[in-house]
């Protein structure tokens, strides 16, 4: 069975769409290898699957072995050093992204049909070891949610599903149906590891100060309100969207304090280099280092570890 070798399962849910669910998978991703765990990521999200597209894999194709469709390996674990003491650990993608004929298509499938492929999402990957497996979902609680829930509790051992990560904005419209999601945690069974509020506040690609645009706190609220842990706020930062989006490192005004450093500007050339050498874990973890988000989102994944070892 493809799950057996996988210690801890973590959903990331939200129930509305646009939240930046998938953009919080790619980072908690990210950060979780960067601090040595091995990890995969299960792009479930059958009418939109964008995890390719954000870490710059969407090219790639899966191909099928004894064991399974073998995941795409966005990076390989590598040993430890003086910026990852504990070593990378490798990262790799499965999405139903890859088995489409054109990129982009949207699946419009119906339920049978869809409760199928995640059936199959779920047995036929070959992951191997892995420290955690990430899985992406659609926005709601609608088929494919609880096809997924039923089909996790029945084929993972309870130890291996370690929980949800509930993602949600400020404003009271999607708390509402986030709500909703907390409730569908509740009556499945599915521990929730806590609550993101993504785009609390837009940081100035100008002077980096975080201004409130819309109403904010209402993550915390709801969290409050569910007795689950408030895992923190990701500002709106533009050059997140950039690199998200692209795949290309952020480009922020020379003099601009990134993780308490003066950014020193974009060196294309290297980038270029590294990108020929195939060296793309050193591009990532570049890229994704030079992200003024990246110590929020380093925080949040702690938060996660420690709930999920504290719940073992
Ligand atoms: N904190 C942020 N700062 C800037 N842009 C963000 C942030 N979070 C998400 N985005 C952007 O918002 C858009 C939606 O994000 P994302 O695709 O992660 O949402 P989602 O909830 O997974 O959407 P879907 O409902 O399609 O699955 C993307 O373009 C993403 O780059
Ligand atoms: S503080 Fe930032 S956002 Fe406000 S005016 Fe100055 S540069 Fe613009």
């Amino acid at each position: 069975m493809s799950l057996a070798k996988i210690k801890h399962i973590v959903l990331v849910l939200s129930g509305k769409g646009g939240v930046g669910k998938s953009s919080i998978t790619t980072q908690l991703a990210l950060s979780l290898s960067l601090a040595g765990h091995s990890v995969g990521v299960l792009d479930v999200d059958l009418t939109g699957p964008s995890i390719p597209r954000m870490f710059g894999i969407e090219s790639e194709k899966v191909t099928q072995a004894p064991g399974g469709w073998l995941p795409i390996t966005v990076h390989p674990s590598s040993p430890p050093s003086d910026s990852h003491p504990s070593g990378v650990g490798s990262l790799r993608v499965m999405s139903l992204g890859f088995l489409l004929p054109n990129r982009g298509d949207a699946v419009v499938w119906r339920g049978p049909k869809k409760t199928a492929m995640v059936r199959q999402f779920l047995s036929d990957v070959f992951w191997d070891d892995l420290d955690y497996l990430l899985i992406d979902t659609p926005p709601g609680t609608s088929d494919e949610h609880i096809s997924l829930a039923e089909t996790l509790l029945r084929q993972a051992r309870p130890e291996q599903v370690s929980g949800a990560v509930v993602v949600t904005t400020p404003q009271a419209v999607a708390t509402a149906d986030v709500r909703k999601e907390l409730n569908f945690c509740v009556k499945t069974g599915i521990k929730v590891l806590g609550v993101v509020e993504n785009m609390a506040g837009y940081v100035c690609p100008n002077c980096s100060e975080c201004t409130n645009i819309f109403s904010s706190g209402g993550g915390e609220v709801m969290a409050g309100e569910f007795g689950v842990k408030f895992l923190g706020r990701v500002p709106i930062d533009p050059q997140f969207l950039v690199l998200i989006e692209t795949g290309k490192r952020p480009r922020y005004p020379k003099g601009t304090k990134v993780n308490g450093e003066e950014f020193q500007g974009v060196e294309t050339e290297r980038e270029g280099e590294e990108e020929k050498a195939g060296n793309k874990e050193g591009l990532l973890v570049n890229k994704y280092g030079d992200c003024s988000l990246a110590p929020i989102f380093k925080g949040i994944t702690s938060d996660v570890v420690a709930a999920v070892e504290g719940g073992r």
